[in-house]
C-alpha cells in the first residue's frame, strides 16, 4: 500500500510513518493539501499529516481541509514525542559564526520561540513547509548561513550539524498525527494502542441561545468523555464557526449514534470525520 506524508525526508511525519507502516511504500508531498489531494485522487492509499502539537495547538491547514475540501475519514491517529534542534551547515558550524536566517515550520518556530527570543532576538524567521524542507534547504544554500529547527535525522540525512539540542521550550512536546483514508473503516496498527477515539465537526443552528450547551449536554448525560473541543472559522462571515469534537470513545451501536440523533434533532449539521484507535509511538 502506498503512503503519502508531509515530506521531504526526515519530517517529524516521516519518523511516525516509519514507525508505523515501516514495509509500506512511502510517498512524500511538499504541503499537507498535497498529501489530502493525493489520496482523493487516488494516487495513494492513505496519507499522513500532523494535526495537532501539545504545545502550538491545532495544524488550521489540516482541520479546514477535513472540513472544507475532503470527504476523507481519519482511520488512525499516531502519537509521537517531538525534540527540536538547532542545525547549521558544517562550514557555518563552530565558533560564534552569525546565523542570517532561522527556518522552519511555523509549529516548529513556535515550539521554540522562547529559546529564540532569549539566543536570537532580532534574527528573522522563515517558514518551510516542513522542518525537513529547512534543513535540506539548508545544506544547499551553505553560502545563506542560515540555521533550521528540526529532528536528528534531518541533521543526519542532510548532513547539517546539530548547534544546540532540545531547543523546544517545554518539555512535554508531543504531536497527533492522522492517518487518512477514503473509506472510513479504522485501521489496526503493531502499535502500542492508547484509547479508541471519534472526531466529529459540528455546526449550530444560527442564532439559537443555548445550542453549544445542548450539544454538550448529549454528550454529558451518556458520560461521553470529550477529549477536545474547539471551534474554527467556518469562513461565511465573522462570528460563524464549527466546532471539532474529539469524543474518547469508539463508534457504538447506541450511546454515539443517539448523541449524533440528537444534535441533528436540534438543526446541527454533525460531519462525522472519522472512529479510530490512537497509537502512542516511542522516541
Ligand atoms: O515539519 C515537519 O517535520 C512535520 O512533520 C510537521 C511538524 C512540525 C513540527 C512539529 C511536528 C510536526
Amino acid at each position: 500500500m502506498k503512503i503519502a506524508y508531509l515530506g521531504p525526508q526526515a519530517s517529524f511525519t516521516d519518523l511516525a510513518v516509519r514507525k508505523a507502516f515501516p514495509d509500506e511504500h512511502q510517498v512524500p508531498c511538499v504541503t499537507i493539501p498535497d498529501c489530502i489531494e493525493a489520496v482523493i485522487e487516488d494516487e495513494v492509499d492513505y496519507a499522513v499529516v500532523p494535526l495537532e502539537n501539545a504545545l502550538e495547538g491545532s495544524v488550521h491547514i489540516t482541520v479546514d481541509y477535513l472540513f472544507h475540501e475532503a470527504d476523507l475519514s481519519i482511520v488512525a491517529e499516531l502519537t509521537s514525542p517531538i525534540q527540536q534542534h538547532l542545525m547549521v551547515h558544517p562550514e557555518n558550524s563552530g565558533g560564534e559564526r552569525r546565523i542570517e536566517k532561522i527556518m522552519s515550520h511555523s509549529h516548529a518556530l513556535a515550539q521554540c520561540h522562547k529559546f529564540l527570543h532569549k539566543a536570537y532576538r532580532g534574527t528573522p524567521l522563515e517558514q518551510t513547509t516542513s522542518t525537513a524542507a529547512a534543513a535540506k534547504y539548508v545544506s544547499e544554500h551553505p553560502g545563506e548561513k542560515n540555521a533550521a529547527i528540526g529532528n536528528e535525522l534531518a541533521a543526519k540525512e542532510y548532513g547539517l550539524s546539530i548547534s544546540h539540542e532540545n531547543i523546544h521550550d517545554f518539555a512535554y512536546n508531543h504531536t497527533r498525527f492522522i492517518v487518512l483514508h477514503k473509506k472510513s473503516h479504522p485501521l489496526a496498527i503493531e502499535q502500542n494502542k492508547s484509547e479508541d477515539k471519534t472526531t466529529l465537526m459540528v455546526t449550530l443552528p444560527k442564532d439559537r441561545s443555548g445550542a453549544l450547551h445542548q450539544v454538550l449536554s448529549t454528550f454529558a448525560w451518556r458520560q461521553l468523555n470529550l477529549s477536545k473541543i474547539e471551534s474554527r472559522p467556518l469562513k461565511t462571515g465573522l462570528g460563524d464557526y464549527f466546532f471539532l469534537i474529539d469524543v474518547a470513545h469508539g463508534m457504538d451501536e447506541v450511546l454515539l449514534p443517539g448523541a449524533i440523533s440528537e444534535m441533528e434533532a436540534l438543526g446541527c449539521e454533525v460531519k462525522m470525520i472519522g472512529t479510530y484507535s490512537s497509537y502512542m509511538l516511542d522516541q
